[in-house]
Order: structure tokens, then sequence, then C-alpha cells
């Protein structure tokens, strides 16, 4: 496959003249190069459809209006400009991850009009403050992408030698084996975690690097040196751009253009060191008290002058020459590019690196479960519960479901039920405690699928199979320990089959809780409350046939019925005893126990198709 071996970290490797890393040679800049032009981009926050008699006649205000410019291979642009005045946005906009409102305007990357899945081949994207899977080592961080991101055929044995030279040349290998971590763990520093998210933006060899404010929150000298390998990134023919707040003046010395945003407008775009001339041009004189790039961020952020400065670009000469380089790169006329617009060459067709679902699930076991099965709250909060329900039952419960164990019949028959009452009334419970985790890997799970790292099916299979293999030997043990403790009847692998059923029931409905709950504590608050309502419709608490008819659709969605009642026709179908429990409970004697394992299994994938459906199609950012 072409480009199979090509360097994960060539942009780093290359020395000038086009020699490789590890793999298979690649010339320097001959597959891939993108530049992008952009004309006349506006974006708005309020939406384009809907009826005017609803939006109301309210103008639509423009955050960004009328940006027109391009980046081309081998530079490194800058997008300066004050806060809000909509740097963020334009890269949003760019790298096609605005999630909301109306953009104008037309974008291209060479010949290739802007789609999401273009975006998500050939662009990187550094986010401002990206999440990452804090208890991963910052190798681990960067394999487990890279198994997602690199082509399916690739060695993994090459692919971790390639990680490990891009580590070495951010400066991370020292520290590949310090955790990620987070605001309560601590583990990388600031610099190193933002040397991280430039290798993840990296590692699929995007033609074209966007970074959102890299060197916020880094000292100085930090801010030089991540800046330096952003510009070694650009020199390997990439397309790189990146908005920044403050930069040094070293930084500014890095610069091959200079964008410049004031309130959503341009005020400048050409050579960065021909900005100070211009802005003379147009009235803005330079103060010589600061460097250059200081005067630059005190100017951007006095509203008094800037819309002298965006209207004296507007109609400069410069304006017009660059609207013009814009149209004869969108129209692939250019001589420059030799007839691949936007300034880029003529590229070769590029690895395919769509891998299969099976594929995405087998990386994300490999690489996060490991970590969740080694960590003492995920297993705690897994088996726990299910420990001391079991130890309460049993020691509640001893040896009164056998008569002849010393229990009369009648108490016998009481305590059956109730027992298993509470064995399919316990996971549904516990579900609660699996919607936190989905809910607070949102964010990473948000940022991967904008990177392109795996489809929610992908995504949702693995967190099931996660959970699935834990939920065996702890459910097995539970059943064991209850159905011989207690003294039950019937069969016990059927038993331990429905306890283990609604019990990942239990967890596929969390899922889907937390995949349409805005927030965690909405969800804490949906989720007991169903199971609360279903606990009267299982059975036990009021018996089938007594349920008025007008609350009878409800126990057609308690999957806590089908299962209690398997589990009851599992104890009693068939026992000679004195007593008609299943007539008490309006239980039919002569169906089959496995065909009401069977209705509650069918709430497994009806739940798990919410989830995934509800997961696809909802924006989880607003952006
Ligand atoms: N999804 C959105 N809905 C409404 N307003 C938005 C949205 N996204 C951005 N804005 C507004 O657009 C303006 C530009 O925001 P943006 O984040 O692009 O600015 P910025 O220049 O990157 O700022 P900073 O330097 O502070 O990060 C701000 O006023 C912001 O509030």
């Amino acid at each position: 496959m072409e480009g199979e071996k090509a360097s994960v970290v060539s942009a780093m490797d290359v020395e000038k003249g086009g020699v490789v890393t590890g793999g298979t040679p690649r010339a320097s800049g001959s597959a891939r190069s993108f530049g992008v032009a952009f004309d006349k981009v506006r974006w708005t926050p309020q939406s384009s459809g809907g009826c005017p008699c609803v939006r109301g006649k309210k103008p639509r205000e423009w955050i960004l209006s009328s940006i027109t410019g391009y980046f081309e291979p081998g530079t490194l642009t800058a997008i300066m400009g004050a806060s809000g005045s909509g740097k963020s946005s334009l890269l949003d906009i760019l790298a096609k991850r605005k999630t909301q409102g109306t953009v104008e305007g037309r974008i291209f990357y060479g010949e290739n009009p802007l789609t999401t899945d273009f975006a998500r081949r050939h662009v990187g994207y550094v986010e401002q403050s990206p999440s990452l899977i804090a208890n991963l080592t910052a190798e681990e961080m960067l394999l487990y992408t890279a198994a997602l991101q690199r082509p399916a055929g690739e060695d993994p044995a090459w692919q971790k030698s390639e990680i490990h030279k891009l580590m070495d040349r951010l400066g991370l290998l020292g520290r590949k084996d310090v955790i990620v971590g987070d605001a309560l763990a601590k583990g990388l520093s600031g610099g190193e975690t933002k040397r991280v998210t430039i290798a993840l933006g990296m590692i699929r060899e995007p033609a074209v690097l966007y970074l959102d404010e890299p060197t916020s929150g880094l000292d100085s000298a930090t801010a030089n040196e991540i800046m330096k390998l952003v510009k070694d990134i650009a020199d390997d023919d990439r397309t790189v751009a990146t908005s920044i707040h403050s930069p040094t003046a070293f930084c500014f010395g890095l610069f091959d253009n200079l964008f410049l945003l004031a309130s959503g407008r341009v005020a400048f775009f050409g050579r960065a060191a021909e900005a100070e001339e211009f802005l003379g041009t147009v009235g803005a004189a330079r103060d010589l008290s600061y460097t250059t790039s200081e005067w630059l961020v005190e100017l951007l952020a006095q509203p008094s002058s800037l819309a002298k400065i965006t209207d004296g670009y507007e109609k400069s000469g410069l304006a017009r020459e660059n609207d013009e380089k814009v149209r004869r790169l969108q129209n692939m006329e250019s001589p420059e590019s030799g007839g691949a617009a936007a300034g880029g060459r003529r590229r070769r067709p590029v690895a395919e690196t769509k891998k299969s679902f099976f594929q995405e699930v087998r990386a994300l076991v490999k690489f996060r479960t490991p970590r969740n099965y080694t960590d003492g709250a995920y297993l705690g909060s897994r088996i726990g519960d299910k420990i001391l329900f079991m130890l309460v039952i049993v020691s509640l419960y001893w040896g009164k479901g056998k008569p002849e164990g010393g229990a009369s019949y009648a108490s016998s028959m009481q305590v059956l039920p109730s027992v298993l009452f509470m064995v399919v009334v316990l996971p549904a419970f516990g579900a609660a405690g699996y919607m936190p985790s989905l809910m607070m890997e949102r964010p990473i799970f948000v940022r991967e699928r904008a990177d392109g790292n795996y489809k929610v099916i992908s995504y949702l299979l693995y967190k099931v199979v996660e959970e699935f293999v834990v939920t065996v030997p702890v459910s097995l043990l539970f059943c064991v320990v209850i159905y011989y403790g207690v003294g039950m009847h019937g069969s016990l692998a059927l038993f331990w089959l429905i306890f283990l059923v609604t019990q990942n029931i239990g967890i596929v409905l969390a899922y889907l809780v937390a995949a349409f709950s805005p927030s965690v504590d909405s969800a804490n608050a949906f989720l007991p409350c169903y199971v609360t309502l279903c606990l009267f419709f299982v059975g036990l608490l009021i018996p089938y046939g007594e349920i008025p008819v007008y609350w009878s659709w409800f126990t057609y969605i308690t999957f806590l019925r089908y299962s209690w009642t398997a589990l009851m026709m599992n104890e009693f179908q068939g026992r000679d005893i004195p007593f008609d429990v299943l007539g008490l409970f309006s239980i039919p004697s002569d169906e089959s126990k496995w065909a009401y394992f069977g209705y509650t299994c069918i709430f497994y994938p009806v739940f798990f198709l919410g989830a995934y459906l509800i997961m696809s199609f909802r924006k989880y950012v607003k952006r």
C-alpha cells in the first residue's frame, strides 16, 4: 500500500534533501502537500435553517466576515488577534470542526473542496486544551493513537520505533513512561503535555497542521522550544497555521506569514516581516518601546483603532493581491502550483488508513483495557458491590430456600421470590456506577471522533466487551455462592445466565442514559428514577394480573420483569410443593423459562442501538 511505510515522523526526521527515518525512503514533500485557500469565509453562530417567523427578524451577527487568505506548503502562518477576535473559530472552520452556526464562503485544499472526510485524513489539529487519557503513559498515548490512525497493515514494531523517534525529536523520550495525568493525578508537565498533543497531531502525517494556541500557559523558553518544533514541521513541506496570543520576539521571528484578525475581520495578511510597514501605511504607527510582536498585541487590543486598520487593509493593494492569488489557486490556474491548486504539489494517492471496526476495537482494548483492569478504583466499583450484596444475601438467607433444611414451606416461599427480586434489582441499580465512566470520557470520545480515530460502534463495542469480561467471573461467583448458600433449585446455569444478562443490560442502559443526558447529575437522576419505577412492575410488589390496565404498557418496557419471571420459573416450575407460587404472582406455569430468558435478552440490543444512535447523531460539542 503506497505510503504504508511512510514514516510517522518523516516531518521531523527528514534531513534537507529528503532522507528518511526507519522506513522506506520518502522524497521530501513528494506526497500529500496541500495548500489551503479560503475565499470570503464568514461564520455566524446562528443556524441557517428554520422558519423566519420563528427565527424572528433579528439580523445575523457574523463573528467572522469576509476572511480571505491562503496557507502554503512549507510555510508557518501565525494567526494573531485579541481575545474573541475569531482565531479559534477560523481554525475550526478550516478544519471542519465547527459544529454550530452557518459557514459561508469557499475553502479548498489543493484542488479538493473541504469535506469532513478529507479533513479527518489530511488535517491535523492540535487543540488548545486537548482531552488525553490520563492513565496512559506518554508512549502508550502515542502508540494507541498510532494503532488507530496508521494504516492497518503497518508493523507494530516498526510503528513503535517511529514513535520513539518522534518522541526523541520532541524531547519526550526520557519521559515516555510517565503517565499523562490530569488535575488530580500529576503526570507530564504542561510543556510536555503540549509536546504530546503536537505528536498526536503528527501521527497521521497530515499535510496540513493547525495548532490552537500551542504556547498558552507555557513559560517563554518552553514556548520558544515548542514553536521551533512547529517551524520544523512546516519546513518539511507541510502547511502549518497556528493561532497565537502573545508570541515572544523569538517566536515572531519564526513566522513566515501573519494573519491579523480584528473583530472577525482581516487587519493584515502577508509576510510577517512586512506587517509593520503595512500597518504604518494604514495609520498604525509602530511604538518603538515595544518589540514588534508586543506592539501588535497592544494594537490589536485597542478596539478604537481597529476599524480604521481593517478598512485600510480591505482597500489596500495587498488585499487585492491576496484576493487575486486565492482566486487563482482555487481555479487551479496557478503557474506555481503546476495545476494543483492552492500551492500544493501534485500528490500521489494517500495510504488508505481506514480500519475495520474489529481492528479499531482491538486497538482500543489493547491499549485501554489493561490500564482499567489494573486500576483499583475501576475494578472496585464493579466488583465491590456484588461481593457486598452477595455476603449480605447469604448471611441473611442462609439455607432458607430449602424447607427441609429447617425453614418452613411458608417462609421458604416468601424468601425465594424476594431473593430473586433482589438478584435482578441489584444490577439494575448498580448500572448507575457505569454512567460516570462514559460521561467523564465524553471529551476524549469527542476529540478522538473529531480526529477520526474510530467509529462510534467500535467505541461502544470496546466499552461493552471490557465490561462484559469483568462481569463473567464476578457474576459466576455471585450466583454460585447465592445458589448454594440460600439453597435454590432449578438450573444453576440458567440462574447465572439470567443474572449475567441482566447485569449487562444494566450496563448498556447506563450507556443509553449517559448518551442522552446532558450532565452526570441529570443521568444520575434519570436512571434510578426509571429503575425504581420498574420495581413496581417486576411482578413481586403487585402481581401482573392486578396491574391497572392504564399501567400495563409499562410492564413491556420493564426488563426486570422478564428476568425475574425467568428466574421464578427456573426456581419453581416442575417442583412438587404444596403452594402454587407461580400462580400467586400471575406467572404462567406452562410457558418456557428459556422464552422469558430470550425476552430479557432482547433489551440488550435495543438499549445498545439506542445508545449507538444517540452517540452517532448527537452533537456533544458546541463550538
Ligand atoms: N459556538 C459558538 N456560539 C456562540 N458564540 C461563539 C461560538 N463560538 C465562538 N463564539 C464567539 O465567537 C467569538 C470568537 O471566538 P473565538 O474562540 O474564535 O475567539 P479567539 O480569538 O480564539 O479567542 P481566544 O483568544 O480568547 O481563544 C467570541 O466572541 C465567542 O464568544
